[in-house]
């Protein structure tokens, strides 16, 4: 082990299955690596269906016993592991920094925002009520009951390897579900570290799983069984449509939380400043790798100029280096295909035409570390303009007319985030109810927090996850008929 924790037992090279560490029935293991270094930090089991329908079994099995408690009590046990989680920030912020490759900065804020999910769910647990519908005869009454959908599966990708497990995991244990966790093969050890404080806090044996390994025959075996009522899968469209097939023939519940394409939109009587700090925020978070990372800025004729060159200063500000040397504010992307496709997408908007307007400084050493680049002139036939880049490239887009604008942010198969900026309130309302996004942001660049339903609309998938519309997604709505009743 690589890494300097305060508490090492956070560091843990087996999965969690039933309540114990364990290693694959195979005995194969995967290794992972540090994407500043390419060293390795660690081996995981590399479970496969053996494996994967244990951990289905033993949740199978703590159903029931988890589902009969209170809520007070299920809430209790998430404000333990929520207290874990923060008590232990800087070491759960290392290893993440270690294996995913972000600023220890930005990593520390991602566990933070993590454990918001975790408090948030702790208590929506007693908030889960249902209802008495007026019934059609007098002898009649109609409850309406909510009960936990049963054993549930999470998948969830390498770009937020904490927060998109706890955003799962905290409402389905809140509703009183189990769950099975398949975290990404490149980012397992946050996963494996969070399942040790649930365990710390006193979530029950077989009640939070994590499989380790590649995808295909744990997510084969996840979205064949019949025990598993409910996936959550956060990743890309492709994958998406792929598990939303192979769900086909359990009718599992289903929610994905998959790719974007947002537009950053800056009219021409927008606070210009305002525009360029979010834009910062939004697109060079996780160095481009989020899903609602502004992908397309667009900017209107009037400030075009003023918004490019107060955007080229504050690039020219970002430090390129490994997320634990100080400072840095752009780690390495996660692998060199990522680092491949920034460049392709470069490459491809210069060859049609965009200029290369500015750059940050970038002196790390390594074929993963893209330097934030800023590019004029892009037009809806780049590549960039309807693929989702994932690194540190804005590409600043012209339009003359609010309808352009509007038309041109919809010009995607995409619609998780949309954000613009304007002073003028009656646009504002125009602008928003046009955009076509699950999420819409005015005159800011953050949309991401617990109290807020997030999801997308499109290719961006289905569902919504945190405020109350996180735990429905792991509920069923029962109707209770009494009839007859001697009145
Ligand atoms: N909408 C959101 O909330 C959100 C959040 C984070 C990331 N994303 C999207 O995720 C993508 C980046 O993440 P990624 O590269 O890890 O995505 P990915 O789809 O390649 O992988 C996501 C997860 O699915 C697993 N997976 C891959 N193939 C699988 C298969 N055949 N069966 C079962 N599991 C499989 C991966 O191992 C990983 O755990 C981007 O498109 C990004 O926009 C979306
Ligand atoms: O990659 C997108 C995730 O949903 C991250 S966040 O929730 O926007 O922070």
């Amino acid at each position: 082990m690589t890494i300097s924790l305060k508490y090492s037992a956070l560091f843990i090279e087996r999965a969690f299955i039933g309540g114990a560490w364990v290693g694959a029935t195979s005995g194969a293991t995967l290794p992972v690596d540090n994407p500043a270094t390419g060293a390795i930090i660690g081996t995981v089991p590399d479970c496969g269906e053996a494996d994967t329908l244990a951990a289905i079994a033993a949740a199978e099995a703590a159903f029931p016993a988890w589902k009969a408690r209170t809520a007070a009590d299920r809430a209790a046990v998430l404000e333990r592991w929520h207290a874990l989680i923060l008590d232990n920030v800087a070491d759960l912020g290392r290893i993440m920094t270690a294996e995913q490759g972000k600023p220890i900065a930005e990593a520390e804020g991602e566990i933070r925002y993590a454990a918001s999910f975790v408090k948030w769910f702790a208590e929506e647990a007693r908030r889960v009520d249902g209802g008495i519908i007026p019934a059609p005869e007098a002898n009649r009454r109609i409850l309406v009951m909510k009960e936990p959908v049963g054993v549930s599966a999470a998948i969830t990708p390498w770009n937020f390897p904490a927060a998109m497990i706890t955003r799962k995991c905290a409402p389905a244990l809140a509703a009183g579900c189990p769950v099975v966790v398949k975290p990404s093969d490149m980012t397992p050890f946050s996963a494996l570290a969070l399942a040790k404080l649930a365990e710390e806090a006193g979530v029950p044996a077989g009640v939070f799983n994590v499989v380790t390994g590649m995808p295909t025959a744990i997510g084969g075996a996840l979205t064949a069984s019949p025990v598993v009522r409910k996936l959550s899968f956060t990743g890309s469209t492709r994958v998406g449509a792929l598990l939303m097939r192979q769900c086909a023939d359990t009718i599992k519940r289903v929610s994905f939380e998959l790719g974007g394409n947002a537009p950053l939109i800056v009219f021409d009587d927008a606070d210009v400043d305002i525009a360029v700090a979010s834009a910062m925020v939004s697109k060079f978070r996780n160095a481009g790798q989020t899903c609602v990372c502004a992908n397309r800025i667009l900017v209107q004729d009037g400030v075009y100029d003023q918004f490019a060159e107060k955007l080229a200063k504050a690039v020219s500000a970002l430090k390129v280096a490994p997320g634990d040397v100080p400072g840095s504010t752009i780690g390495p992307l996660i692998n060199a295909a990522a680092a491949d496709k920034v460049k392709a997408h470069v490459e491809d908007a210069l060859s049609h035409g965009a200029t290369l307007f500015a750059q940050a400084p970038n002196e790390a050493a390594g074929d993963r570390f893209a330097t934030p680049v800023i590019l004029t002139g892009a037009t809806r036939n780049m590549r960039l303009a309807e693929e989702e880049t994932f690194g540190p490239v804005a590409p600043l887009f012209r339009f003359t007319h609010e309808e352009e604008g509007i038309e041109l942010a919809n010009a995607t198969s995409y619609g998780l985030a949309a954000y613009f900026y304007t002073e003028n309130l009656h646009r504002a309302f125009r602008v928003a109810e046009r955009l076509e996004a699950g999420m819409v942001a005015l005159n800011s660049g953050a949309i991401a927090m617990e109290v807020a339903p997030f999801g997308g609309v499109k290719m961006s998938g289905l569902g919504r996850e945190g405020a109350h519309a996180g735990i429905e997604e792991y509920l069923e709505t029962k109707a209770f008929h009494i009839a007859g009743l001697k009145l």
